[in-house]
């Protein structure tokens, strides 16, 4: 079990953005989402945490209807790494991984010593360290997207979704981002959505992939078996060569 999508549709007034995609995202795997720009990933994104319903069809998580679950218990469930994250209050790099622990903290209550722990921790680990007691409205692009991430590991959800999460990092915090995803898969058994536009590095790191193209799901299931020529013909409309990489042991594209 995992995320389970029942025939969902959805438009934004009369453009209709997802037409009857039904599908399986199994627990405990690293996927990836692709597809051409407007295909649907975001809105797709957004319907599995939550933040968007339906105008057709069920999202369920572990069998249970979404949009029968409360913010607060959807948030202790998915964690979102959204694709561009503003706020124009000044605060802190901190406050803001702080904020992953709120729907953890009651309503009235304080940050205990184990969130501020957690805090510790994602911001260790995402390299956010040094400065987390700058305000994020004056952190770069690269920084900020850090921090959310960040953000996001503190959460401690089952369920990490990342929209073009490595988007503005460089190719070192891209592979550091990318690697402490999949150890999460890996070590923690947590599920990663992940939406990508490069799709060599989701052929590295992704044991799912799905591809959307026109509102529907064009092609999904194990990056070896989908991950082809005519698949990306057909999702991209790019002529390209796919082969095995031997050092890194995996299927990679080259654009023709
Ligand atoms: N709030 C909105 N109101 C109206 N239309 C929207 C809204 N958000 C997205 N759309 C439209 O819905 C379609 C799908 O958008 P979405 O952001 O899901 O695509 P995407 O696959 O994530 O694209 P990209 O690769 O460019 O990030 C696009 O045509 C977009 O213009």
């Amino acid at each position: 079990m995992g995320h389970e999508l029942q025939d969902i549709w959805f438009s934004y007034g009369d453009r209709s953005v997802l037409s009857g995609v039904s599908l399986e995202l199994e627990s405990g795997l690293f996927h990836g989402v692709l597809g051409p720009n407007g295909s649907g990933k975001t809105t797709l994104l957004d319907l599995i945490s939550g933040h968007l319903k339906p105008n057709k069809g069920r999202v369920f998580l572990e069998g249970r209807a979404v949009d029968k679950a409360a913010r607060r218990e959807l948030a202790r469930k998915c964690a979102l790494v959204p694709q561009d994250f503003r706020v124009n209050f000044p605060f802190t790099a901190a406050q803001v991984v702080m904020m992953g622990r709120y729907p953890h903290i009651g309503r009235f209550g304080a940050p205990s010593q184990e969130d501020w722990d957690m805090v510790e921790e994602a911001m260790e680990s995402t390299g956010t360290r040094d400065f987390a007691q700058r305000n994020v409205t004056e952190l770069s692009g690269g920084e900020r997207q850090r921090v959310v991430f960040a953000r996001a590991l503190a959460q401690n959800a089952e369920t990490l979704i990342l929209d073009e999460a490595t988007s503005n990092l460089d190719v070192r915090h891209t592979l550091a981002l990318m690697r402490l995803a999949a150890d999460k898969v890996r070590e923690a058994g947590l599920t990663v959505i992940s939406v990508m536009q490069d799709i060599n590095l989701a052929a590295r790191f992704c044991q799912s992939l799905l591809f959307l193209k026109n509102g529907k799901a064009a092609a999904h299931g194990p990056v070896d078996d989908i991950l082809t020529e005519p698949v990306i013909q057909a999702v991209f409309e790019v002529k390209s060569k796919v082969y095995f990489d031997e050092t890194i042991q995996r299927k990679q594209v080259v654009f023709l």
